[in-house]
C-alpha cells in the first residue's frame, strides 16, 4: 500500500530564511499524527507542502501517491481536507452554517446556483450532528462562538470525505470548556475506523487527543524526532524540542508539560 505521505528531505526556502530544513516524514494508512513544535518551528509550512498548496524548493513530496510538482493539484485537493484559521477566515460571515458545511462538497465558499444533491444534504447534516453543531445549522457562521467555529469548520474540511485531513491549531482560540469538547470530538473522530488519516498541528500537548498514534517534533525546520507517540514524547525529547527542561505526564489517555523546575 503507498504512504498516505511520504516527504523526502523536503526543504522550503524563502530568501535567504530556511523555513523547512530537509524534513523526511511518512505518514501510513490508519495513523493519527500530532505535529509539535514551538512558534516559528515551521508546523503550518509543513501542512501547507502536505495539503498541496506549497512546494517543496527542495526534496520530493508525495501526497497519495502522487508527486508534488507532477500532479494537478487540483485534483488531489479534495482528497486533503484542511481546517486553518486564515482558510476560516475566507468564510464570508453572513452564510449559513448547513451552507458553509454543504459547499465544501464543490471547493468553494459561498452559495451560488450549484445544483446541491440530496445525498450531500444529508451528508452536511449528518456532519453537523457528529460535530454537536447540527442546531446551529440555520444560523449564520459570523454569528457563532469561537467554539462553534471551529467544529463547524471540522465538518467541512470532512465534506469530501478526505482520505487525509489536516488540522491547524483547531483549539487556538478556544476557553478550557471549548477546548474539551473539541479534543472529545477529535478524539472520538480518531477511534472510528472510516476516518481519514489525521494530522494536528499544535503547541500544547494537553490539546493531544487520546487515539493519536504517532507524534512529530518539528524544531527550527528540522524534524527533531518522529515515531509513535508512547514512544517518542518523553520528557528527554520535549525539553530538546522547546528548548526547555520540561516534565511530562500521561494519565487517563491525556498528556500534560511543565517547566522541570517547577516541580520543586
Ligand atoms: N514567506 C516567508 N518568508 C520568510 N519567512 C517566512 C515566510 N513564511 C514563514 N516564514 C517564517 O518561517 C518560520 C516558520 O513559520 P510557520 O508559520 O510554518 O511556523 P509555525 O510552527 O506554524 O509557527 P506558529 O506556531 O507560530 O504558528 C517562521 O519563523 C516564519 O516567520
Amino acid at each position: 500500500m503507498t504512504d498516505v505521505l511520504d516527504l523526502q528531505a523536503v526543504t522550503i526556502r524563502r530568501g535567504t530564511t530556511t523555513i523547512l530544513d530537509e524534513v523526511t516524514w511518512t505518514v501510513r494508512d490508519g495513523e493519527r499524527w500530532v505535529v509539535l513544535g514551538r512558534n516559528g518551528a515551521g508546523k503550518t509550512t509543513l501542512l501547507q507542502v502536505a495539503s498541496g498548496r506549497m512546494h517543496p524548493t527542495g526534496g520530493t513530496a508525495d501526497l497519495l501517491g502522487s508527486r508534488l510538482g507532477r500532479v494537478d493539484v487540483f485534483e488531489l485537493r479534495p482528497r486533503i481536507g484542511l481546517s486553518s484559521a486564515s482558510l476560516a477566515d475566507r468564510i464570508p460571515p453572513g452564510e449559513t452554517v448547513r451552507d458553509v458545511v454543504l459547499t465544501a462538497a464543490y471547493g468553494v465558499t459561498g452559495r451560488w446556483r450549484e445544483a446541491y444533491e440530496s445525498l450531500d444534504e444529508s451528508r452536511a447534516a449528518d456532519l453537523l450532528t457528529a460535530f454537536g453543531v447540527a442546531h446551529l445549522a440555520d444560523r449564520t457562521f459570523g454569528t457563532l462562538s469561537e467554539g462553534e467555529r471551529k467544529r463547524v469548520q471540522i465538518a467541512r474540511s470532512l465534506m469530501t470525505d478526505p482520505e487525509l485531513l489536516l488540522l491547524d491549531e483547531p483549539a487556538a482560540g478556544l476557553d478550557l470548556g471549548g477546548r474539551e469538547e473539541l479534543v472529545a470530538a477529535l478524539s472520538e473522530l480518531a477511534g472510528d475506523h472510516r476516518s481519514p488519516v489525521l494530522v494536528l498541528v499544535t503547541h500544547h500537548v494537553e490539546e493531544i487527543p487520546p487515539g493519536f498514534t504517532h507524534i512529530l517534533l518539528l524544531r527550527q525546520g528540522k524534524a527533531f524526532a518522529a515515531g509513535p507517540i508512547d514512544e517518542v514524547l518523553t520528557a528527554e525529547t520535549l525539553s530538546g524540542a522547546f528548548d526547555l527542561p520540561l516534565t511530562v505526564d500521561h494519565t487517563d489517555g491525556r498528556w500534560s508539560a511543565r517547566a522541570a523546575s517547577a516541580q520543586g
